[in-house]
C-alpha cells in the first residue's frame, strides 16, 4: 500500500465527530499516519485561533499536478458516510505512481492515410476461384452464396498446389487472411471430383456420407471447431451429399458415436476428443482418410496435446491406405495418392517445427507472399519475422501505472462508446478465468436486464425468451454507457465454463446488435472470426509475443479496419514493445489523456456513490471517485454489514471456531471475495510469462499492493501461490517440461491452460516461476503461514 496520497475516510460536518476514529485496511504506517491526520484535524479545527481553511478547488488539483505530477484528491470526492462509518482509508490512485521511463510525445491527430490492407481479397480483376483450378461448381457458389468472389493472396498460393499436387504443406500468413478457406476449398473440390467430370456433369458413381472419411481437421479449442465446421458446411452447401461432422471435449459422446456410423465424409476434431474415439470408436474407419490438418498447430503443441498428436499420426500412418473405398469407388488419382498432412498457423515458433517434424514429409512453406516464399526456399527455414499482424491494423500502447489501470480501462471503454456506431464490438484480454469472473462482475449493471420488446417491424410476433445459457455470461454494462450507446452489453468467455454456455455466449456476442464488449481469457485468442470486431483491449499483456499476434488478430480481418490497444506498467514492461513486430508504428497513448477523455463528462454511478456529481467536478475527481466507489463496492456485504467486520470478528473467536467459520465463508461480499482470487491468479498467471519475455514481465518489480488497487482492493491478499506451489511435478511431467526446455528458447513450459484458463487442457507445473513467486510473496508480505508455501 503507498504510504502517502491517503484520503480520509470520516465526517467533516455535521454529526458529532467521536474522539477516536479507528482505521482498517492498508499497512500499519498508513493507520497510524491516518489517525494522526485526524487528531490534528480534530485539533486545528477546535482551535478557534486559526485561520479557516480555504477549501482545496479542483485548480489546485490540477495546478499541483501540472508541477508535482502528484495529485491530492479535491475535497468534492470526499468520502461518503458508508466509509465514514467503517474509517477505512484509501491511497489516492494518482499519487505515489511510477513514472514511465521512456518518454514519448503523444501523436497529435491520427494518421490521415490508413495502411492498405495486407489481409484482404484480391483486387485484380483476373484473380477469381475459377482460376485457381476449382470447379465452376465450387466457384459459383462462392461468388453467389458466400460473397467471395476473389480469393485471398494465402488462397491464391495454396489452391493450386492442393488442388494438383499431393505433398505436405505449411501455411502460414497473417491473421485473418482466409487460411480456412485455403485448405478446405481443395480438400472439398477433390472430394466433389469422386462424383463429377471436369465439365461439371455428374459420373455415374456418386460418393455419400457412407462412402469414406477423407480429411480430419484438428483444432485446439472447441469454439475454433464448431467455426471450421460452420464455415465447412456453408462451402459443403454446394455439393449436399458430402458430410461433415465434428467431435470436441465437452458434447456428447455417444451421439458423436452415432454420427460417426451414420457415415462422415470430413471429421473436425480436438485431439483429446479424436485420440479417444480411434481407440474406443470401432465404426471410425481412417483407412480412407487422405487428408489430416493441423489448424492453430503451434497451439496444439502448446497445450500439450504432443501426445495425442502423436498417437493420431501413428495410427492414421499405421492404417494401410486403401486404394478404393468399400463400395469400390476408385480414389486414386483424383484424391491424393498418399496421406497429405496440412499445418497451418499465423505464427511460426518452435512447437510448430517440432509438430512438423512430427507429422510433415518433404512439405511445402506456403505464404502469402511469393517474394517471401522464395526467400524461405533459399534460406531453407521459414523466418519468425516476416509474420506480423495485419498492416492495417492501428496498434498503440498504453503506460497505466498499476493504480490507474482498473480507471483507464473504463475510460477508454467509456470514449470507445461515446459516439454511436463507431465502435460496436470490443474484446477484452484478461489474464486468467478468475480475474474475467470479476471484472465481468465488476462492471456489470445492476439492473435487471431488460426484457426483450415485441419488433416495431412485427409487432405481433413473439417476443423472443432469453437464452438461459447465458444468464450468468451477459449483462448490460454499467460505467461504460454514454447518450449516444445507453445501451452496451457485457459477455464473458473462458474455459471454465461449460460447453453449452460457452457456445451461446459466443453466439450471443457475435450476433449482439447493440455495443458489446467480450471479457476472455486466451481461450478466444485463436482462429475466432466474430465479424466487425473494431477493438481488441489486452488489459493484460499476452503470455508470448505469437499469442500477442493472435489476439490482435482478432479485430481487421479479411482487409477490414482494427484497432488493438496494450496495457503496459511503468518500468520494464515498457522493453516488451520492443519485441512486438509490427509493419506500421505502435503508438504512445498517455493514460492521462485516456482518462481525461473518458472522464470529461459526468459517470452515472450506482450506490455506493462516493459523492455525488458536482460541476466542480474534473476528470481526475472522477477517476478518483470512481475507484472509491469500486472499492466500496467490494467492502459492502449484501446485507449492509460491512464484510472487513465479519472477517474480523471471526478473526477473534476461537481457533477452531475461526477455522469453521472460515470453512464456512463468512457472509460478506461475494465481490469481494471475486476481486481476491483474481488477483492470485493474476499475479499466479503473470510469473508464467515464456522466459525470454520475463525481463519484461519481472514478478519482483510489481507493488502487490498497487496492483490490488486495480482489483479494487485496499490491500493485497494473502494466499497468492498456494494452488501453483502445492502442485507437484509428476516424474512424466518434469520430463516433458524438461525436453520443451531443451528444444525451444522461446516456448513456454505450459503450467497455465487450466490456471489460467480452466480449460480442460493439461499443462506442467513452471517450477522456476513457483520459486520467484514465493521468494516474491516472502520478501514483500513478510508471511509465509498466509501462503501455505512449502
Ligand atoms: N476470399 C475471401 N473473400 C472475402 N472474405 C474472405 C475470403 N476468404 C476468407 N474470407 C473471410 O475472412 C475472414 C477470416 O478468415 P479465416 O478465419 O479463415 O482467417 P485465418 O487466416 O484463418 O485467421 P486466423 O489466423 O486468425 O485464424 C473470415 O470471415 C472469412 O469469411
Amino acid at each position: 500500500m503507498a504510504d502517502d496520497g491517503m484520503l480520509l475516510n470520516f465526517e467533516l460536518g455535521g454529526a458529532p465527530i467521536k474522539s477516536r476514529v479507528k482505521f482498517k485496511g492498508g499497512a500499519w504506517r498508513d493507520r497510524v499516519k491516518a489517525q494522526k491526520s485526524v487528531k490534528k484535524w480534530q485539533q486545528t479545527d477546535d482551535d478557534p485561533s486559526r485561520p479557516p481553511k480555504r477549501p482545496r478547488t479542483d485548480e489546485d488539483a490540477t495546478d499541483r499536478q501540472s508541477k508535482t505530477q502528484k495529485t491530492v484528491t479535491p475535497t468534492e470526492i470526499r468520502p461518503p458516510s458508508y466509509a465514514m462509518k467503517t474509517g477505512q482509508i484509501s491511497s489516492s490512485v494518482f499519487t505515489s505512481n511510477p513514472t514511465a521511463v521512456t518518454s514519448f510525445n503523444e501523436p497529435e491527430e491520427e494518421e490521415a492515410e490508413p495502411a492498405q490492407p495486407s489481409n484482404a481479397p484480391l483486387t485484380d480483376e483476373a484473380e477469381n476461384f475459377l482460376a485457381l483450378g476449382l470447379s465452376r461448381r465450387v466457384s459459383q457458389h462462392l461468388a453467389a452464396k458466400l460473397g467471395m468472389k476473389a480469393p485471398t493472396a494465402i488462397q491464391k498460393n495454396t489452391i493450386p498446389q492442393l488442388v494438383k499436387e499431393d505433398t505436405d504443406a505449411f501455411l502460414q500468413a497473417e491473421t485473418g487472411s482466409g487460411k480456412t478457406l485455403a485448405y478446405l476449398l481443395p480438400i472439398v473440390h477433390r472430394i466433389l471430383m469422386l462424383s463429377m467430370n471436369e465439365d461439371g456433369t455428374s459420373k455415374d458413381t456418386q460418393v455419400h456420407r457412407n462412402s469414406g472419411l477423407f480429411a480430419i481437421i484438428l483444432a485446439p479449442t472447441r469454439e475454433l471447431c464448431k467455426q471450421i465446421s460452420v464455415v465447412l458446411e456453408k462451402v459443403l452447401r454446394c455439393a449436399p451429399w458430402l458430410v461433415c461432422t465434428t467431435v470436441t471435449g465437452g458434447e456428447n459422446k455417444k451421439s458423436e458415436k452415432s454420427r460417426i456410423r451414420k457415415g462422415v465424409n470430413i471429421l473436425v476434431a480436438t485431439p483429446g476428443r479424436l485420440t479417444d474415439h480411434l481407440d474406443n470408436t470401432k465404426v471410425l474407419d481412417v483407412g480412407t482418410v487422405r487428408w489430416l490438418v493441423f489448424d492453430e498447430g503451434d497451439r496444439m503443441m502448446e497445450m500439450g496435446f504432443e501426445d495425442d498428436i502423436r498417437t493420431i499420426v501413428t495410427k492414421i500412418r499405421q492404417d494401410k491406405l486403401s486404394k478404393q473405398n468399400k463400395e469400390g469407388v476408385v480414389l486414386d488419382g483424383i484424391l491424393p495418392a498418399r496421406r497429405v498432412t496440412i499445418l497451418c498457423s499465423a505464427t511460426m515458433r518452435m512447437d510448430v517445427q517440432k509438430l512438423g517434424d512430427i507429422s510433415l514429409e518433404d512439405a511445402v512453406h506456403i505464404t502469402a507472399s511469393k517474394a517471401d516464399m522464395e526467400k524461405d526456399a533459399e534460406s531453407g527455414a521459414a523466418d519468425e519475422a516476416l509474420f506480423s499482424a495485419p498492416a492495417q491494423l492501428k496498434q498503440s500502447v498504453i503506460i497505466t501505472p498499476a493504480k490507474l489501470r482498473l480507471v483507464t480501462l473504463v475510460a477508454l471503454l467509456k470514449s470507445a462508446f461515446a459516439r454511436r456506431g463507431s465502435m460496436m464490438k470490443v474484446i477484452i484480454f484478461i489474464s486468467c478465468a478468475d480475474s474475467v469472473d470479476f471484472h465481468f462482475e465488476l462492471l456489470k449493471s445492476a439492473a435487471p436486464p431488460e426484457k426483450p420488446k415485441p419488433s416495431d417491424d412485427a409487432p405481433d410476433a413473439p417476443v423472443p425468451k432469453p437464452n438461459p445459457h447465458i444468464a450468468t455470461t451477459a449483462a448490460q454494462a454499467a460505467y461504460v454507457t454514454s447518450p449516444a450507446s445507453p445501451i452496451v452489453m457485457l459477455h464473458k468467455l473462458h474455459g471454465s465454463l461449460v460447453q453449452s454456455v460457452r457456445t451461446a455466449t459466443l453466439q450471443a456476442f457475435t450476433a449482439c446488435q447493440e455495443p458489446t464488449v467480450l471479457i476472455t481469457t486466451d481461450i478466444s485468442s485463436r482462429g475466432l472470426d466474430v465479424p466487425a470486431v473494431d477493438l481488441v483491449i489486452e488489459y493484460d499483456p499476452a503470455f508470448a509475443v505469437p499469442d500477442h499476434v493472435h489476439r490482435i488478430g482478432r479485430t481487421a480481418r479479411a482487409g477490414r479496419a482494427g484497432k488493438a490497444v496494450l496495457f503496459l506498467q511503468p518500468g520494464s514492461e515498457e522493453g516488451y514493445t520492443s519485441l512486438l513486430n509490427s509493419a506500421t508504428p505502435i503508438v504512445p497513448q498517455l493514460y492521462e489523456s485516456i482518462l481525461q477523455k473518458g472522464f470529461a463528462s459526468a459517470i452515472d454511478l450506482p450506490p455506493p456513490a462516493p459523492s455525488a456529481e458536482t460541476e466542480k467536478q474534473t476528470w481526475m475527481s472522477r477517476a478518483e471517485n470512481l475507484q472509491l466507489h469500486f472499492e466500496q463496492r467490494l467492502l459492502t456485504a449484501p446485507g449492509g454489514q460491512d464484510y472487513e467486520d465479519t472477517l474480523k470478528e471471526n478473526k477473534w473467536k476461537t481457533a477452531k471456531a475461526a477455522k469453521n467459520s472460515r470453512n464456512a465463508k463468512p457472509k460478506g461480499s461475494p465481490l469481494l471475495d471475486a476481486g481476491r482470487q483474481a488477483f492470485r491468479s493474476h499475479i499466479r498467471a503473470y510469473a508464467t510469462h515464456v522466459r525470454d519475455e520475463r525481463k519484461f514481465f519481472d514478478i519482483s518489480q510489481l507493488h502487490l499492493g498497487h496492483m490490488a488497487k486495480s482489483f479494487g482492493l485496499r490491500e493485497a491478499p494473502g494466499g497468492i501461490g498456494g494452488g501453483a506451489l502445492r502442485r507437484t511435478v509428476r516424474p512424466s511431467e518434469a520430463k516433458t517440461h524438461s525436453r520443451d526446455k531443451s528444444s525451444s528458447t522461446a516456448s513456454r513450459p505450459a503450467p497455465s491452460r487450466r490456471d489460467h484458463d480452466g480449460d480442460e487442457e493439461l499443462g506442467v507445473v513452471d517450477e522456476g516461476a513457483a520459486r520467484r513467486m514465493k521468494e516474491k510473496m516472502m520478501s514483500v508480505m513478510n508471511s509465509t503461514n498466509e501462503f501455505n508455501l512449502g
